[in-house]
């Protein structure tokens, strides 16, 4: 049995073995993995999985490729370390001027151009928005001021002076927003250095040339309560640290910020950080018109809340007597009274004691404050201090770079807002942002899918293939009418009896207990309720939820406020006549809680992204340590799922991601429908595509119908399984080609196919036009080779007779003297026989001769002479010419001992192309002539048979005399 059991065993190991084998062998066919990084988009990974998806990423990351695109979206990774040239001023020309930007290297900086030439193009919806999300410490607010700059350099290339003043000073204060909105707005937490403590829309507003004109701030839910609170090892925001640390020794002592000084409310302030830096804040103030009076007021003011922080009080030894002040804090109060102008007894009164207003008469009564009450009402008092604070620098940074909503025409909007969150314990700060979170979640859906859905509809295709959750459910328990949480946390402010979190939690699962996104941890003491969001299951604390929805300020404090003597905090505290009597009717007062301020301002900026074009950047933090070039898996999958995009990537890939309308593919694949082989339906389609053509407007219907064969006769040239997609009007038959009413719908597959039949079929055309060129050039070549030869020809024999009629003129002149030579040598041997015989005749008995002329002798014996001589002869011809002298003289008499010694001449080279000469005196003479290089050389002028060049002529005309 055991034996059985380990065979079992091992035998499913090595089915496991085999299967992952098999598996990993079809994911490298699928997915070339040393390519992974080569992906532009992640929708394009082969399949689409979050695995291959996230290693895709992780690839590129290796790789320094920080950007990817996601379908609409575009996933930014932070690298944690400035990488040269990813932000230049270059690289920014580079996406402006590109023909294309979409087709460079994923870039924010192309979502920005993008973004910018849908502006130019003014297609509706002119106006754009950039949403920027991520969660703490993902690169949110670096990408923001990517796009600033990148902005304000795109504007900066204005033409008229007057033009560009405006500009460089608006996109100048622009960007000085920045570090006044960090310093006051960001703070150091353990996510990020850097952290934006509220979220932002910026507009950029342009003018009709799409110059930057003005711009405008909106700020989201600021975290006042870091004023007076810090989590261990966190600090308070930045410009506490900046004051403290960047203060002159002057302004040390009008501020009171002694140096070395302990405050309770900046902890950690022994950590240099780059955002410590005042001097920047307080040039960028400056830029954007806030003086150095006003600038010393806020520091004074802000030095005054340090002190309040460092006031501490004990309980009272008789409980109806206001609580004491701890010694060592004593002085505290009275610098903090000094600094914000509020008289010490008053500051002190409006912390240790609460008027109560009751009866019908109400009638007042004061009460002291318990110990835990006095601090937060301290608490309290600085934060809405700084809370108005950072309002009114938004304000007036707005004022300064306002402009008339007549100047500009068109606006690009920049959203930065705190990504999804979901820590240990949540409370109405992360259901507020997770709220944030779940509305533009659902506005990427709205832009996203539905607008997919609705073209699809519209389209006839029916959409059954994508199943995608709407998050309206959600948004329905956070903030639904009647009864939603928000309503009922409304409701318990309203009410306003002490808040009893049980009670609470029942309630709300009584009225919300039908939503199915709504549930509780039963294990947890702790009140609490669950929220399903879309990226995950949240638990929010309901302890001190409602005190924190009602945030409500002590009507004391606004009082005391409102009766400095600060310039400045009157101004954030103005006298009106609802806070004359805001004591007496604090109690009747509408509560505006903090959950329907956020959802109001949340909403009207709904309503402008809805009226825009938007675009996403999705900020991604590779590892929670904010290491450099450290990529963990786990953690980016977590946020591509709080960010939407592993449902954006499912999406893309069940869809149609590409949408072509008919007469842009007509004008594109035309070339594959007439590439096809000659059909009957062919020229049927043919003549009613053209006909549609013809007719042109006026047939609209019959254009799109005529188009629609076209491109039906096209796919299915090309595609095979098209049919299927046409027939049933979806996506059954897993057809990823769908032919609609004005567009066609494809897959990536589909266009990859057209797209490589298309590269062929010009492949084709383009071999058939080369190869008409080449013979035509061949041709063309061949002619002139030809013409060539012919005149070549032509004057080669034109020198050759020429030549060899010199050569003739030569052997005439020879031939003549030697003639005369011959004849001359025959006389003189004639004489000298005469002379022997008339001796031997004188010799008693001999007859006398008369002696005769030569010619007058008998033809044979002088002919005999001649034969005898006629080497000679040759000799003399044949010497050479450039040998004069005794020289000449003893070549000839060598040529003649050769011809007396043999029989036949010795071959010798005597140039002009004779080589050799060989006598045969009794036959004939034979011309050995070397081979011009010339074609034409050889080939005599004359073709008659007789035409026989040289000496052999000579010869033969010799030979004709000699007896035969
Ligand atoms: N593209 C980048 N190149 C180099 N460093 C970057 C880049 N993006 C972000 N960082 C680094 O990451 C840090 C955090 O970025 P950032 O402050 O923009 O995050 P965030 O998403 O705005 O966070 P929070 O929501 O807390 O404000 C930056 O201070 C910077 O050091």
């Amino acid at each position: 049995m055991p034996k059985q059991e380990n065979g079992q065993k091992e035998d499913s190991i090595i089915q496991n073995d085999l299967s992952e084998s098999f598996e990993e062998e079809v994911r490298a066919f699928l997915s070339d993995e040393e390519k992974l990084h080569l992906f532009d988009d992640l929708t394009k990974v082969n399949p689409v999985t979050t695995t291959t998806v996230l290693k895709c990423l992780q690839a590129r990351y290796t790789v320094n490729l920080f950007y990817t695109n996601a379908g609409c979206s575009l996933v930014a990774l932070n690298p944690f370390q400035p990488i040269s040239c990813l932000y230049s001023p270059e690289l920014m020309r580079e996406y402006h001027v590109a023909l294309r930007p979409q087709d460079l290297k994923p870039h924010i900086f192309a979502v920005a151009e993008q973004t910018y030439r849908n502006v130019q193009s003014q297609l509706d919806p002119v106006n754009q928005s950039i949403i920027v999300s991520g969660e703490s410490g993902a690169g949110k607010t670096w990408t923001s001021r990517c796009l600033m700059k990148f902005y304000a350099s795109v504007a900066a290339s204005v033409i008229s002076p007057k033009g560009n003043e405006t500009v460089e000073r608006i996109e100048k204060r622009v960007l000085d927003s920045n570090p006044v909105m960090e310093a006051f707005g960001n703070a150091c937490t353990l996510r990020n250095n850097n952290s934006s403590r509220f979220g932002k829309y910026i507009q950029l507003q342009l003018d009709r040339f799409h110059h930057l004109s003005s711009a405008s701030i909106q700020t989201f839910l600021l975290e006042k309560t870091r004023v007076a609170y810090q989590a261990p090892n966190e600090r308070n925001f930045h410009i506490f640290y900046q004051i403290t640390k960047g203060a002159t020794a002057e302004e040390r002592l009008e501020w009171n910020l002694p140096e070395g000084a302990d405050y309770r409310w900046l902890p950690n302030s022994e950590r240099n950080l780059d955002e410590d830096c005042f001097e920047v804040t307080r040039d960028a103030m400056f830029h954007l018109g806030i003086d150095c009076s006003t600038q010393n007021n806020i520091f004074k003011v802000l030095s005054g809340l340090l002190h309040l922080g460092n006031v501490q009080f004990s309980n009272p030894v008789d409980e109806s007597q206001p609580c004491e002040l701890e010694d060592k804090t004593k002085d505290f109060v009275k610098t903090a009274g000094d600094l914000l102008k509020i008289p010490v007894e008053e500051l002190l009164e409006s912390l240790r004691i609460r008027t109560i207003t009751a009866g019908k008469q109400q009638q007042v009564f004061k009460k002291p404050c318990s110990r835990a009450e006095c601090e937060t009402r301290r608490d309290c008092l600085a934060k809405v201090i700084y809370a108005r604070l950072f309002e009114w620098l938004v304000l007036v940074i707005n004022e300064s770079i306002y402009a008339d909503p007549s100047v500009w025409t068109s606006f690009i909007g920049l959203l930065d807002v705190y990504g999804f969150e979901a820590f240990p314990e949540n409370n109405l700060e992360q259901l507020c942002i997770n709220y944030a979170n779940e509305k533009l979640q659902q506005h990427f859906v709205a832009h996203y899918l539905k607008a997919q859905q609705e073209e699809y509809a519209a389209e006839g295709l029916q959409w059954s293939f994508i199943n995608y959750q709407d998050n309206q459910n959600c948004l329905d328990l956070i903030e639904g009418s009647p009864l939603s949480i928000f309503s009922l946390l409304n409701e318990e402010c309203r009410l306003n009896r002490s808040s009893n979190t049980d009670l609470f939690q029942t309630r709300i699962e009584k009225a919300l207990s039908n939503n199915q996104c709504l549930s509780r941890n039963k294990f947890s003491k702790k009140p609490n309720f669950i929220i399903s969001h879309y990226a995950g299951k949240v638990c929010y604390q309901l302890a001190a939820m409602v005190e924190k929805n009602k945030d409500p300020i002590p009507p004391e404090l606004v009082h005391v406020l409102q009766n400095s003597k600060d310039p400045l905090l009157q101004k954030l505290f103005p006298m009106t006549e609802r806070n004359q009597n805001s004591i007496k009717t604090q109690n009747r007062a509408a509560v505006v809680t903090v959950v329907s301020k956020f959802k109001g301002s949340l909403e009207h900026l709904m309503q402008i992204l809805n009226s825009t074009t938007p675009h996403y950047i999705r900020c991604i933090k590779p590892n929670a340590d904010c290491k450099a070039m450290t990529f963990k898996r786990e953690e980016v999958l977590s946020q591509l799922q709080a960010c939407g995009i592993v449902e954006a990537i499912t999406i893309s890939a069940a869809g149609f991601p590409i949408r072509i309308p008919f007469q842009s593919f007509t004008e594109r694949y035309e070339i594959l429908r007439k590439s096809r082989g000659p059909n009957k339906n062919r020229v049927c389609d043919k003549s009613s595509y053209h006909t549609a053509e013809k007719k042109g407007e006026t047939l609209v219907a019959g254009d799109d119908k005529a188009s629609r064969s076209v491109v039906s006769e096209i796919l299915q040239n090309v595609v095979t399984e098209q049919t299927t997609a046409e027939q049933t009007g979806n996506r059954a038959g897993n057809a990823s080609v769908y032919c609609g009413k004005t567009k066609v719908f494809m897959g990536n597959s589909v266009l990859e196919q057209l797209e490589a039949r298309r590269a062929e079929v010009l492949n084709e055309k383009a071999f058939c036009i080369q190869c008409c060129w080449r013979k035509f050039k061949q041709k063309k070549l061949v002619k002139e080779r030809w013409s060539a030869t012919v005149i070549q020809a032509a004057i080669r024999s034109w020198l050759a007779k020429n030549r060899f009629q010199r050569m003739r003129r030569a052997a005439n002149v020879i031939k003549h003297s030697w003639r005369k030579w011959k004849a001359k040598m025959a006389a003189l041997a004639a004489a000298e026989l005469d002379e022997g015989d008339e001796k031997a005749f004188l010799v008693p008995g001999a007859p006398v001769i008369s002696a005769k002329p030569p010619c007058s002798l008998d033809t044979s014996w002088p002919l005999h002479a001649i034969i005898q001589f006629w080497p000679l002869g040759l000799v003399l011809a044949a010497a050479p010419v450039t040998v004069r002298g005794l020289r000449r003289d003893l070549s000839l008499l060598a040529s003649l001992r050769v011809r007396q010694g043999s029989d036949c001449c010795r071959v010798e080279s005597f140039g002009c192309g004779i080589t050799s000469i060989r006598a045969l005196p009794q036959g004939s003479i034979k011309f050995h002539c070397k081979k011009s290089p010339l074609h034409y050389a050889n080939v005599s002028p004359h073709t008659d048979a007789c035409s026989v060049t040289g000496f052999n002529q000579i010869l033969l005309d010799r030979k004709k005399l000699l007896p035969t």
